[in-house]
């Protein structure tokens, strides 16, 4: 697929294809029981702090959400020659670190022989899997900050306790994230900064976010990924900036601006903002976000189009990955789409297809309503004249689902770890039946002027509308293609087979890619027809075969 009309070419990913599954190692050290990832929320819960018999917390930074492989050129690694060849983890912190599970064959996680095996045994001939970049990879990180003004540890919880181990050299953080840290650790120890004590709910720094934009299109293409820069988001233990040690949040980051902004000798930090939690539970952030240093909007070129993620939007930790994801998707949408993104997020998914012009409209619909902000910024830069309708509400895709996918011809879901909702998987079977009948009777985009339903309503009065030029979809329109996208092959699994089960879907396209080079988990785009098309498709190979 040609990229949209203006836009650079698409970059190509490294795929490798695999049609006989290579066999993977097991993980290395079997003593480890990782606790699974937590869901791609903007929020993290950690769980509550442990007696030792407790189990362990998971991962501040979700080791299961949402990347993919390499769609602009690999980068070269700054820190090591052989970063991208070498397929060992080669990191100082492992064992310790509950970051990553496995130290070696980076470019096999121990579970994609069973996902190869899994989509050969459903007829899938397609089947491939990107390896991506194997160190360097993350682009954002949330960490915990703890310790003392003189010692801070800033990291990860080590397996199975609350203690949070010190991650200065960590192998999968883009290396201006490993840069940041440095500095932040720095100021912490000149200021005084008192890091956050979880069991007395005292002191001031509790987390740091780190998310780095690899989009700067003054220096040339290939030096952008190793250049990138950070924008930092600093959790603090106060309501907000009027508090009592505020005076001491301000110092630390005219100490970080000065020591990494633009006018220092590194210039490696895009942005300061804070962030305000005094909550005694495990969420991460709290409501009150303040920009303070540097430009507000966090631009990051994602399938062909300039996307701006606030602090407070979920976004994937692997930024090259997850454009090859988006490189591959679009080229599973069909020209004149009415295309439907449940589980959007800020839309980036959404936008990146509307703008391949193929689409007449795209809906994104999302549960956090932080990311309307991004979705705004990110879809006033489009194209102008897309000739697609493009609209995102602020909703939950679990409540009366078929409302979203009547008019929709496309369905893409890429929903939190533990999969779809059960609702949107009834949805999906019966829309994709007879009994779409029922649903076409109930005809809600039939009846929009007469719609009493709260939750409807509330989403429209949210709803976002971009490049209205088109007419509305017609309820005639049923999905033909489902475009699942998972972060968590257990679910993915389940949701797959009761799909194909009740005979609503075939799965037809599969491919894995390496979000998180180091753990056993994996992405996975596939792509479902509705069976009836499907099974259309089958009878005319036959009848051309028997012919022969
Ligand atoms: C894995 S993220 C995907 C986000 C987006 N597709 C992206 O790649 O940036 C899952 C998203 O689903 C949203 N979500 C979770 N439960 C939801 C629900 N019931 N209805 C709508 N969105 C939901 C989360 O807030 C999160 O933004």
């Amino acid at each position: 697929m040609p990229p949209p009309a203006g836009l650079p070419p698409w970059p190509t990913p490294s795929t490798t294809r695999l049609t006989t599954p290579t066999p993977t190692r097991p993980p290395p050290r079997t003593t480890h029981v990782r606790p699974p990832p937590p869901p791609p929320y903007t929020r993290v819960r950690i769980p509550p702090p442990p007696p030792a018999t407790t189990p362990p917390p998971p991962r501040l930074e979700p080791a299961a959400p949402k990347p993919a492989a390499v769609s602009t050129p690999l980068p070269p690694a700054t820190v090591s020659a052989t970063a991208s060849s070498s397929t060992c983890l080669d990191c100082v912190h492992f064992g310790k670190c509950s970051g990553c599970t496995h130290e070696v064959d980076l470019d096999k996680p121990p579970v994609l022989q069973e996902v190869a095996n899994f989509f050969k045994g459903h007829g899938v001939g397609d089947f491939t899997f990107s390896r991506g970049r194997l160190s360097q990879w993350r682009c954002r990180a949330k960490l915990a900050v703890r310790g003392t003004p003189e010692n801070p540890l800033i990291g990860l919880y080590q397996e199975g306790t609350h203690d949070v181990i010190d991650i200065p050299e960590c192998r999968a953080h883009h290396p201006s994230i490993n840069a940041a840290v440095k500095l932040l650790r720095q100021g912490i120890t000149e200021l005084g900064i008192q890091p956050f004590d979880e069991d007395a709910g005292t002191g001031e720094l509790r987390y740091v976010q780190m998310a780095v934009t690899t989009y700067n299109t003054s220096i040339p293409v290939d030096k952008r990924y190793e250049q990138g820069k950070v924008q930092i988001s600093l959790v603090w233990n106060s309501r907000d900036e009027r508090s009592q040690n505020a005076e001491k949040l301000i110092s630390l980051i005219e100490y970080l601006w000065r020591n990494g902004g633009p006018k220092s000798s590194v210039h490696l930090i895009h942005s300061i903002w804070a962030n305000f939690q005094t909550s005694t539970s495990n969420i991460i952030f709290g409501h009150k976000w303040r920009h303070l240093k540097g430009e507000r909007d966090l631009w990051e070129r994602y399938g062909g189009v300039d996307i701006s993620l606030d602090p407070c939007s979920f976004g994937q930790a692997n930024t090259l990955s997850f454009n090859s994801l988006l490189h591959k998707l679009n080229k599973y949408v069909p020209r004149g789409s009415t295309v439907v993104d449940l589980y959007s997020g800020a839309g980036v998914i959404g936008l990146s297809v509307a703008a391949s012009r193929k689409c007449r409209s795209v809906k994104c619909v999302e549960i956090n309503k932080q990311s309307k902000m991004s979705f705004e910024t990110s879809a006033s830069r489009l194209p102008a004249n897309l000739g697609c309708t493009i609209t995102w509400h602020n909703t939950d895709a679990s409540v009366e689902p078929v409302h979203w996918l009547e008019g929709s011809s496309v369905v893409i879901v890429d929903p939190p770890r533990k999969g779809l909702h059960p609702s949107v998987i009834s949805a999906l079977q019966k829309v994709a039946l007879s009994e779409r009948k029922a649903y076409k009777a109930k005809s809600s985009l039939a009846k929009v002027k007469d719609e009493k339903r709260p939750w409807i309503l509330r989403a429209r009065e949210a709803a976002v509308h971009v490049d209205s030029t088109t007419t509305e979809e017609g309820s005639e329109t049923w999905p033909e293609t489902l475009i699942y996208i998972s972060c968590g092959w257990e679910s993915f699994k389940k949701d797959c087979k009761s799909l194909i089960s009740s005979k609503a879907w075939q799965l037809e396209n599969a491919h894995a890619f390496n979000f998180f080079p180091g753990t056993d988990s994996i992405e996975i785009l596939a792509i479902f027809k509705r069976e009836s098309e499907a099974g259309q498709k089958k009878k005319k190979k036959a009848k051309k075969k028997k012919a022969k």
